[in-house]
């Protein structure tokens, strides 16, 4: 029975033609701090702008649940974040939610992260054990957000496909169904990433770290699901645009149907414009 319930809820994050999942996440302010994070300052409209682009799931914590997704219940599955790091202490993840929480609040996936190859990775991957148990006896995805940024890894190791394929990996080891983390950015690298996990585990990409402009972002989109990765669960860039609903619906045409940068980029102008966000 619980495994049934865990594919129930894995169907609901994914897009049934294109097999991809398409995740856009608003869980920063506890980790980076709410100031910078303009985006998520006004949290229910940017929620209510990111759920008319039609994203497959959205990524939150449980208080931001209850007061902004009562008016979207159903509309979108909701990936509950159960921890997180601080701006003062980025390389240690602390657990504040359950997943009865979680399974009480119709969630279909419980979310946590980890902080690899630092001080704390052994706690972390302690929790993530525990909760992988937890998880599977009680039918619920465990999507890991497991980045190569602990004490050891200097700044420009963050993305190589070595730092970036153990994050992975080690994630599939300790029993979650689907990791989120950095692009290494490029494909051939990131196809190493992909090959050093069993096919049926899924990954995805986080954006914010890697992109600086509209064109790098939506290349790679494009790039990472041309590679192998199985979708993206992204934040800050998406929120930050000036035209939230537009970019998540031109996201979702590259991840779910196939289109190529430069016809992303022709349909968000288009939405841009017109903002006739139903018809896509
Ligand atoms: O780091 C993240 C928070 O979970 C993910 O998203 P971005 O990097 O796209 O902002």
């Amino acid at each position: 029975m619980a495994m049934l319930g865990k594919e129930v809820r894995m169907s609901r994050l994914v897009n049934p033609k294109s097999k991809k999942m398409m995740a856009i996440t608003v869980d920063h302010a506890i980790s980076r701090g709410i100031a910078p994070m303009t985006g998520l300052h006004q949290i229910q409209d940017t929620i209510d702008k990111i759920i008319v682009g039609r994203p497959d799931a959205m990524t939150m914590t449980k208080g931001i649940a209850e007061h902004c997704m009562w008016k979207h219940a159903g509309d979108v599955a909701m990936l509950m974040k159960v921890s997180n790091y601080s701006p003062v202490a980025p390389t240690k993840d602390t657990v504040f939610g359950t997943v009865d929480e979680a399974i009480r609040m119709g969630a279909d996936a419980v979310s946590m992260g980890a902080m690899t190859l630092g001080d704390f990775q052994g706690e972390q991957f302690e929790t993530i054990g525990k909760f992988s148990e937890e998880c599977m006896r009680k039918g619920m995805p465990l999507i890991g957000h497991v980045y190569p940024k602990g004490e050891s890894v200097p700044m420009d190791k963050r993305t190589s496909w070595e730092n970036i394929a153990y994050c992975v990996r080690s994630a599939c080891e300790l029993g979650m169904d689907i990791v989120k983390t950095t692009y290494t950015g490029d494909p051939d690298s990131m196809a190493k990433v992909v090959a050093c996990v069993p096919s049926t585990f899924r990954i995805v990409i986080q954006g914010g770290d890697s992109c600086k402009t509209l064109d790098d972002y939506l290349q790679m989109t494009r790039e990472a699901m041309d590679c192998g990765v199985g979708g993206v669960t992204m934040g800050r860039f998406v929120w930050d645009y000036k035209d939230v609903t537009a970019l998540v619906i031109a996201l979702r045409y590259i991840i779910h149907e196939g289109y190529s940068v430069k016809e992303a980029k022709e349909l968000l102008a288009q939405l841009e414009n017109d903002k006739n966000y139903e018809e896509f």
